[in-house]
């Protein structure tokens, strides 16, 4: 019998931007009817690479192949009609449009009326009953949760008769029961003899799902192995070409005076709902104080009050003593010594047309140091970004690129950097390692390890369970807008997954 040919085949994928050889020669096969992952440092060349297979960039020379046949994809028509699909990391959904609508949307064959309507309605139930996808075809997609429009954007590729399916960072969005059923998502696919190319930092996801991981590394492909035959050390020593220290060390805490005091708290959102319902808890220097909960519990309301982005509708905040009102803006709070990495960088922590160095001061640029006169002085902020630049390890190394350019974790080292640097009294965290790579992840935890040792009061919110575990001194749980309970970092992770969905010990 001949022998399958590969699903994919890159053969000597090249691609530049400018002085960024972002894929060197790069060679992937990927079998069909399995699961490959794709990992990698920041900025290693995974998201290019997938969009050159999938038709937004094009290969300055190499050769696609799929099913063993040469391919030009030229744009995403050509990779839908070549069988290929993509998850992107932000969705390409229209908010307002229902599900089956933006289904329909640009599909081939223009199915936009009667019968064509009707036609992919019955496609994508059956579809969705296939593949485990249980979405309602009526529901209007800003409606739904992240974790569902996920879906959504898994059925469109489907529809579309995707054969492989591409995912960039699936899971960075979802609660850990969404990626759990992503993942029985996945398995089911690879049962129909779909192929799978997932791309993640989680190395955990990588020795839970795939069959194969290829391992990127400064733009070149370093190494294939059979998950069955690799270990999460070696593939993060293969990712970093160094050993990585995969548990955060720190000694005991030594808490002291009280730095931020959060009393009665309540925030309301947009349309009246309570997000944050009485909270009251204090912060002290020289510790960490982690909030654990599942996204949407109240936490990214809880912060961004904290941060001045947004109104409490009772309840008071201290810094440093003072009680901030509810009018200060985050400038002000800078000045009392409070600095702010917000969980979404895109869109609270960067211009994304800004130059990198222009990010680097954003919010700060009334620092004396920065300043001639009344006026920035650029080659200080420029010269203060090159600093940045070489402690936090910033790829590439080019403080006039335009921040869109860097990827995705080297925009989050910026973020971190800026805020981390100015020395804040209390720092208020959001989800510091978002798509950051364990070789980055180890040095911001280690430096906000630091900052607690020298006297910072740190309040962080994650999302990730492990991290809050290795970095927090305290743990303070978060379920419909209250804090439901506070544990050690010793408590395990069943008794905080119980309090996290809201079952009281
Ligand atoms: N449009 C562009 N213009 C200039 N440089 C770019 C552009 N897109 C990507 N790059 C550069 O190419 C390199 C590879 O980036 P890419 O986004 O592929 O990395 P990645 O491995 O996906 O990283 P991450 O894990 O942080 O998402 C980076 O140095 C990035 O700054």
């Amino acid at each position: 019998m001949p022998e399958t040919p590969p699903a994919i085949e890159l053969v000597g994928i090249d691609k530049r931007f400018g002085a960024v050889h972002a894929n060197k020669d790069i060679h992937l096969s990927v079998a069909k009817g399995s699961i490959h992952g794709i990992i990698g440092e920041n900025g290693a060349g995974k998201s290019t690479l997938m969009s050159i297979l999938y038709g937004f960039y094009h290969a300055d020379a190499g050769e696609i192949r799929v099913d063993g046949r040469p391919t030009q994809i030229r744009t995403s028509q050509d990779a839908i009609v070549a069988g290929i699909g993509m998850v992107h990391q932000h969705f390409m959904l229209v908010e307002n449009f229902t599900v089956l609508e933006n289904v329909v949307l640009g599909a081939e064959g223009g199915a936009t009326l009667g019968k064509g309507v009707a036609k992919v309605r019955t496609a994508l139930k059956k579809l969705s009953d296939d593949y485990q996808l249980e979405v309602d075809p009526d529901a209007v997609v800003e409606e739904l949760p992240v974790g569902l429009q996920q879906r959504v954007e898994i059925l469109k590729a489907m529809v579309r008769g995707a054969e492989i399916l591409i995912l960039d960072e699936p899971t960075g969005v979802l609660t850990p029961a969404e990626a759990d059923h992503l993942f029985k998502v996945l398995r089911v696919l690879k049962e129909q003899g779909k192929t799978v190319v997932l791309i993640t930092h989680k190395l955990r996801e990588i020795m839970a799902i795939t069959d194969t991981v290829s391992v990127m590394r400064r733009g070149e492909m370093v190494a294939t192995r059979k998950t069955a035959d690799t270990t999460v050390e070696e593939l993060a020593e293969l990712m970093v070409g160094r050993r990585v220290l995969l548990r955060v060390q720190k000694g005991a805490a030594h808490p002291g005076e009280v730095l931020l005091s959060v009393r009665g708290l309540t925030v309301r959102d947009g349309r009246g709902v309570t997000m944050v319902d009485d909270v009251s808890f204090d912060v002290r220097a020289g510790e960490i104080v982690g909030i654990a909960g599942v996204a949407g519990n109240g936490q990214s309301e809880l912060l961004e009050c904290i941060a001045g982005i947004r109104r409490q509708s009772a309840g008071q905040v201290f810094v440093a003593g003072t009680e901030v009102s509810p009018k200060v803006g985050p400038d002000a709070l800078r000045r009392l010594g409070l600095a702010h990495i917000p969980e979404d960088r895109h869109h609270m922590g960067l211009v994304l047309a800004f130059e990198e160095y222009e990010n680097a001061i954003l919010g700060y640029h009334d620092d004396p140091k920065l300043l001639k006169g009344p006026f920035l002085d650029i080659d200080a902020c420029r010269r203060d970004a090159e600093e940045k630049i070489a402690k936090y390890d910033i790829r590439p190394p080019n403080c006039r690129l335009k921040t869109a350019n860097f990827s995705g974790g080297n925009q989050q080292k910026i973020v971190v950097a800026r805020e981390i640097e100015r020395d804040p009294k209390v720092l208020i965290i959001g989800q510091p390692t978002r798509g950051v790579d364990i070789g980055a992840i180890e040095f911001i935890h280690r430096r906000i390890v630091e900052m607690r040792d020298a006297g910072k009061a740190i309040l962080l919110v994650s999302v990730e369970l492990d991290e809050i575990r290795s970095l927090a001194d305290r743990i303070l749980v978060m379920f419909a807008g209250r804090v439901v309970g506070e544990e050690t970092p010793e408590a395990g992770e069943q008794a905080l997954g119980l309090l996290m969905a809201g079952i009281a010990a």
